[in-house]
């Protein structure tokens, strides 16, 4: 039997995928894995009984990667389960950028008692006008899950769309429309574009990404939207260039004292992710990465452990080593098997910067006794009899 622990709410159907050998515990420290949204777990502290992280989405800054596996917990996150709900986001932050939709809307409430509100609409409307999108161009910074979406749909939308990710998977490349023009030098988007999006991780690589001299560089009356995470732009450079009618608006998803109240800043509680679509699959693909995790100790979308799949064991038994990346640890696991005259039937190594994971089938039953033998070996994070 395992336990699970929620740190947000998780949409009921992925966990009721755990099925009956799981059981949810209202205490951290007794669970094998842990389910999260946006909860900060940067400074908890992370018990012994801990194995695995379900980020049920995309962005894995609130999480202590490295720490996690240096304990050898493994993290996984869920890549595109929301995308489509932060894309459908993204677009009206465009179309209510483009007009004064919010101003117009609450004018006609502001008038609600007012028995002349039609006819004084009409009057009135001409101060929240503005312009189409359709025509202008789009600049897209990270062309992943969200950002490819973003691309395919905005050139539907008849927008002219200029995508820069010097990173871009293969996947995503094919997925892109051919229109979409490829910037390999990411001011081209600053300097040309009306709006601009960004859908990178927040990383200490891109961190303040959207910095003063890149806000400088942008063209007047730009757009500027952002739906990854708040401290990819120099909000208090944003603030500036919006009160000097440099930017003319900036979308966020994340609210914040620089950025709240301020005009012609259009501000959403961090919704993105918030649909039921979008709440559903990411529940439903955090479960089935941990299940497969916890049941037979393959990894599949984790963000601080290599992939590695040996599929269901057929073996008596299967053991998993989570160790650092580090030579020599795949002989003195052997070692210690043809000790206790154990065969091998797999194994499988695969590592990820520091850390690397191995996976040993054997013909007969795992003892604790070899487990603990091979938990004591040098730059051994963490080793588990799975079956
Ligand atoms: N507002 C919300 O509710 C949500 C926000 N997010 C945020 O959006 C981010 C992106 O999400 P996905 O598209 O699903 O992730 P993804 O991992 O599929 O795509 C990220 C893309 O950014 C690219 N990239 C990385 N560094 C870059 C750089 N310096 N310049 C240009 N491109 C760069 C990568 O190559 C990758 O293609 C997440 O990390 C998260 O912070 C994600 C989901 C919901
Ligand atoms: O779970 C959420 O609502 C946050 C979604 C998000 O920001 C992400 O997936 O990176």
């Amino acid at each position: 039997m395992f336990q699970y622990h929620c740190l947000n709410p998780i949409a009921s159907v992925g966990l009721d995928g755990f099925g009956d050998n799981y059981r949810q515990t209202d205490d951290f420290k007794e669970a094998d894995a842990v389910l999260v949204r946006s909860a900060k777990m940067l400074d908890m502290e992370l018990p012994g009984k801990l194995l695995a992280v379900g980020r049920a989405g995309a962005g894995v800054n609130n999480i202590p990667l490295d720490r996690c596996a240096d304990q050898g917990i493994v993290v996984f996150n869920t890549p595109g389960a929301n995308s489509n709900g932060v894309k459908e986001l993204v677009l009206a932050g465009m179309l209510l950028a483009s007009r004064d939709i919010v101003g117009g809307i609450e004018w006609v409430n502001s008038q609600k008692d007012n028995p002349d509100v039609g006819k004084l609409a009409e009057k009135q409307k001409k101060q929240f006008a503005g312009s189409e999108i359709s025509g202008k161009k789009l600049g897209i910074i990270g062309l992943g899950a969200i950002g490819q979406k973003v691309a395919n749909a905005a050139t539907h939308l008849g927008m002219d769309v200029y995508g820069y990710d010097p990173f871009i998977s293969v996947d995503a490349a094919w997925n892109l429309s051919r229109t979409i023009h490829h910037i390999q030098d990411v001011n081209d988007i600053y300097r040309n574009c009306d709006f601009i999006t960004i859908h990178v991780p927040l990383t200490d690589g891109t961190r303040g990404m959207i910095s003063r001299e890149a806000i400088q560089m942008m063209k007047d009356g730009v757009v500027v939207l952002n739906y990854a995470r708040d401290v990819l732009v120099d909000e208090e450079a944003m603030v500036e260039a919006l009160n000097a009618g440099k930017v003319k608006r900036y979308m966020t998803d994340f609210a914040n004292p620089t950025v709240a109240g301020v005009k012609n800043v259009i501000i959403t509680p961090h919704l993105g992710a918030s649909t039921r679509e979008s709440e559903d699959n990411c529940a439903v693909a955090a479960v089935k990465e941990l299940k497969n995790f916890l049941e037979n100790g393959n990894i599949k979308n984790s963000v601080n452990y290599p992939a590695c799949d040996m599929g269901v064991c057929t073996s008596a038994s299967r053991i998993t080593i989570c160790h650092k990346n580090v030579p020599d640890m795949i002989r003195q696991f052997t070692r210690i098997l043809s000790d206790a005259g154990v065969n091998i039937t797999d194994l499988t190594n695969k590592s990820r910067g520091s850390y690397a994971y191995t996976m040993i089938d054997m013909e007969t039953r795992a003892s604790e006794q070899i487990i603990t033998k091979i938990a004591s070996v040098e730059g051994v994070l963490r080793a588990r009899i799975v079956k």
